[in-house]
Parts: structure tokens; sequence; C-alpha cells
């Protein structure tokens, strides 16, 4: 049942339930806790409650969605009403440049100009293929690593070589490909530096900011410090792309020059404001780009080589399953390979479904009153949807905490065909689904496909010696392995 809500009706509809409680206390109580004791309880929550659920924290209320087709209802077949943005908090606007990047802007023409230029000018498939040569020149550095290790027999810490795998891959589209190593490596680190470090301006949000800039003026100050550190580190890549560019239009550049994100954002005009991109902007839009895809990306690659070092017979399946698609003899797996790969796809699949790497989306709004599962939704409030939950239904997955990459395989051994976009019917939405859902899915799918597939051909994988793998989880930027992979590793071919 869906229906629309004008304050004119007569019929009045409430707010999902929410626990009861003395709201100030409430707030504080939920805003002390990690995101992870707070997903926990509004779990616990609705099993009283129902698949919605309210929470008043702050000035307007936060609305949480755990049933899989309130949010089909919500997120497809309402689309355009479910796809606005909160507007951002004070400290956040710093980092955001007042909404102007993709993920926190309004749904609107600015949101659609940024979007439209990700996707039709660098993760289009066509223009995704020009970018395989920076993957083969990461995959040799992560290689290079991990010989060492195993030629030394020490363990790997796997997360650190991940997210700087990850790292490279981003900055490389981001940037173009000439940069060198100790350039990535400084970029990496101040983006390190600006996503540890953001927790402690959420003080900054808690009151107004005429408040907040008298009695804690330090804390701001330290806040623009930050991210005139991120606009030091960026702008000049930004100019040496722009100056390139420039050379390039009046024909003395060379031709050996690889599209990049920033290219892209120099031409850009902001539809409602007519004007370009100011500098700031462009940086905000480049972090974007690369916080987005790296730790989400590692993240999940970090938790399906934990299965398959849990799970040594997956891992043998998979190693058996490339070896008869590449035969005996070649030293790395090429991306035209993965598509003939069901069981690999399979892994990854369940891997993302088992273990998101965000057990949230970023909030949503709608853009006016709206009901939705019979309660109502306001403009001023936030709604989530509970990601993890979604793909953990035991109604649409028989033991859903179990890891079986066999799911997403048809009696026949070849891969079923999985829509993860969840148009028809969400059955999970690890990127969330509708007009939100992420830009980067494609890339981050070939990402995890090429990766996986190499470090299992290249490697065998095992678990420290008496170690059974944790699969516990911790809140960071995303949801990590508490107690993060070691393995030991061994080359396959000596
Ligand atoms: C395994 C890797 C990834 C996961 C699990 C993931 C997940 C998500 C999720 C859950 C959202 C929020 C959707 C919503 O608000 O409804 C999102 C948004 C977004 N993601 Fe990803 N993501 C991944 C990789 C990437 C990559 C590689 C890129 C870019 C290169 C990227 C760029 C973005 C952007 C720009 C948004 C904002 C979209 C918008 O608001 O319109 N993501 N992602």
């Amino acid at each position: 049942f869906f229906n629309f809500f004008s304050s004119s009706k007569t019929v009045r509809h409430t707010l999902p339930p929410s626990p009861s409680s003395f709201p100030i206390i409430s707030s504080l109580l939920w805003a002390r806790k990690s995101l992870l004791q707070n997903e926990q309880s509004l779990r616990h929550l609705s099993r009283t409650l129902g698949p919605m659920v309210t929470l008043h924290v702050g000035p307007f209320p936060s609305i949480f969605v755990f049933d899989r087709s309130l949010a089909h209802q919500a997120l497809i077949q309402n689309g355009s009403l479910f796809s606005d943005r909160p507007k951002s908090l004070p400290a956040n606007m710093i980092m955001d440049s007042n909404q102007h990047n993709i993920s926190a802007a309004s749904y609107g023409p600015t949101w659609r100009l940024f979007r439209r230029n990700l996707t039709s000018e660098i993760l289009h498939p066509s223009r995704k293929k020009s970018y395989s040569l920076a993957r083969k020149w990461v995959l040799g550095i992560l290689f290079g690593v991990l010989q060492q290790k195993a030629k030394s027999g020490e363990s790997v810490e796997v997360l650190v070589h991940f997210q700087y795998a990850m790292g490279c891959l981003l900055v490389l589209m981001c940037f173009g490909d000439k940069l060198s190593q100790q350039q990535i490596e400084e970029i990496g680190a101040v983006h390190r530096r600006v996503l540890n470090g953001f927790a402690r301006f959420n003080v900054l949000n808690l009151w107004p900011r005429v408040v907040t800039k008298i009695l804690l003026r330090k804390r701001w100050d330290q806040l623009f410090q930050l991210r005139k550190e991120l606009d030091d580190a960026l702008i000049p890549l930004i100019r040496e792309r722009k100056k390139v560019k420039d050379e390039r239009l009046s024909n003395k550049g060379s031709d050996d020059y690889e599209l990049a994100y920033v290219d892209t954002l120099l031409d850009l005009e902001l539809p409602e404001e007519k004007r370009k991109l100011d500098e700031a902007e462009m940086v905000t839009l480049a972090s974007e780009f690369i916080n987005a895809g790296t730790d989400t990306t590692s993240t999940a690659l970090q938790w399906i080589m934990a299965n398959l070092v849990k799970y040594p017979y997956i891992q043998d399946r998979l190693f058996l399953e490339i070896k008869g698609v590449v035969g005996d003899y070649v030293e790395e797996i090429e991306e035209e390979d993965l598509q003939k790969m069901p069981y690999l796809k399979a892994v990854i699949l369940e891997g993302l479904r088992r273990h998101p790497p965000a057990h949230f989306v970023v909030p949503h709004c709608v853009t006016e009153d709206t009901v939705l599962g019979g309660y109502l939704i306001p403009k001023n409030g936030m709604i989530n949807f509970m990601v993890a939950d979604m793909g953990w239904d035991p109604k649409v997955w028989e033991d859903p905490m179990a890891f079986k990459p066999e799911r997403f395989i048809n009696n026949a051994g070849g891969g079923e065909v999985f829509d993860i976009t969840g148009s028809r019917e969400i059955k999970m939405m690890p990127f969330g689904v509708g007009r939100r859902i992420c830009p980067g899915l494609g890339l981050a799918l070939l990402h995890l496909e090429y990766l996986v597939a190499n470090l299992i051909w290249k490697f065998e994988w095992k678990a420290m010696d008496g170690d059974d793998i944790s699969l516990e989880e911790k809140h960071e930027f995303t949801i990590v392995m508490k107690t993060p992979l070691m393995a030991h590793i061994s080359p396959r071919k000596s």
C-alpha cells in the first residue's frame, strides 16, 4: 500500500514507531554509541516495532527500513520521491563544498550533471577498458610485495596491501597515469588523514554554527586546516592536468594521453549557477571519487579472501575453475578471461551479500511528505535502509549467515543471472538500488574479480597455524574485520 500524502487530506499518518523514552536522554545515548552498536539496537527494536523504526536523534526524525519490499516501493517504484539527500551538516559542508559532489548533492540538475559526467565519461564500459594498463601495473606492485612475503615466510596483513592497491587504481583514474609512486602515496596519505580524522569534527554538527563558532573555535580551525591540506595536495595536480589539456588543444601536447576524471571536471558548467567549477569543488569531486572506491572495494576484498582462507574447499574449487579457463602456463589472468568464470562471480556476489562493506546507504530524504507502509515519511526527516539485513533475509536465502557461493550457480553449473540492481525485486542491495545506486558498481565488480582471480591463481592462501578466522565485525569508514586477516601465502608454481 502506497499513497501520497498532502497536509490538506483528512487522513493523518504518523511516523513509524519509535522506542518510548525521554527524547533528550535517548538522543544522547544513541549519539554516544558506535554505528555498529546502533545497528544492533535498531535490529533488536525492529523485532518488536516492525519493519520501520523511527529514532529521534537531533532535531529531525531518522527512519530506518528493514523490509525488502518497502525498500523496493520507495527506491524503485517511487524513486523520484525518495532520492533526495538531507541538507549537509555544518562540518560536512566544508568537506563537500556545500553539497557540490555526487553523493551529497540534492536530487536535481547539479546532481544529474555530476553523476552523468562520471558514468558516461569515466565508468562507461568502453572507457573503463582503457584503464586496464593501470590495473596491470597495480597488480604488478601487489604481486611484488606478496612474492617477497611468500619468500621470507612472513605472514601477510592483507588489508594494508589491498587498500594501497585500490588507492593506486583510483588515483590513476582520477589524475592520469603519469604520476610517480611517491605522488600516489602522498595523495593516499592525505585521504587517509581526512577519513580517519573526520570523526572528531562531528561535534561541530551538534549545535548551530553560530554557537560552535564561539564555543569550539579551535576545532573549526582544525577542520579548515584539514581541508587546506587536501586542497594543497590536489590543486597542483589539477593545474597540471589543465596545462596538459590546454597544450593538447593547441596541438603542442603529445598524443600519449589517457582521459582522467579531473579532465572531465575542467569543462563542467553548473546548470543552476551557470558557472564553471572552482578548484576547491574539483578537489571535492576528485576526493569523493578516490574515497568512494578505495575503502569499500578493499574491505570487500578482505572479506572475500578471509572466506577463501577459512574454507579451503571453496578456494580449491575457484582455483580449478581458473585453471580450466586459462590452462597451466599463463602468468596472469587477463580481464577477458573473467567472463568465463561463473564460480568466481558467485564468490564475489556471495562476499558482497554476506559482508556488505556498507551496512547503511548514504542517508536519503524525500522531496515532499509521503506515506510508506502506512506511515508518514516527512520531508524534513532522514530515511535509511538496512543494507546488511536485506541480504540476510531467511525468506530469500537459506541459512543466510553461511558463505555459500553455490547460491549463485544454477544446476547446470553455470552462473545464475542475478540482478544486483534490484529493479524487479530486492534480494540484497550492497550498492543501494534505484536512482542513487552506486555508479561505481561495475568498476568495483571488475576490480574484485580481477584481483581475486589473480591472487588465487598466483598463491595458495592459508590461515596462520592454529588460527580460526573470525568473522566478527568492526565499524570504521566501512564494516571491516574486527581481527584483520593475516594469512600465509605460498606460490602455486615455483
Ligand atoms: C565494493 C565497492 C563499493 C560498494 C559496496 C559501494 C556502495 C555504495 C553504496 C551503498 C552507496 C549509497 C547508495 C545510496 O545512497 O542509496 C554508494 C554510493 C556511491 N558510490 Fe559506491 N560503492 C562501491 C564502490 C564505488 C566505486 C568504485 C566508486 C567510484 C569510482 C563509487 C562511487 C560512488 C558514488 C559517487 C556514490 C554516490 C551516488 C549518488 O549519490 O548518486 N563507489 N556506493
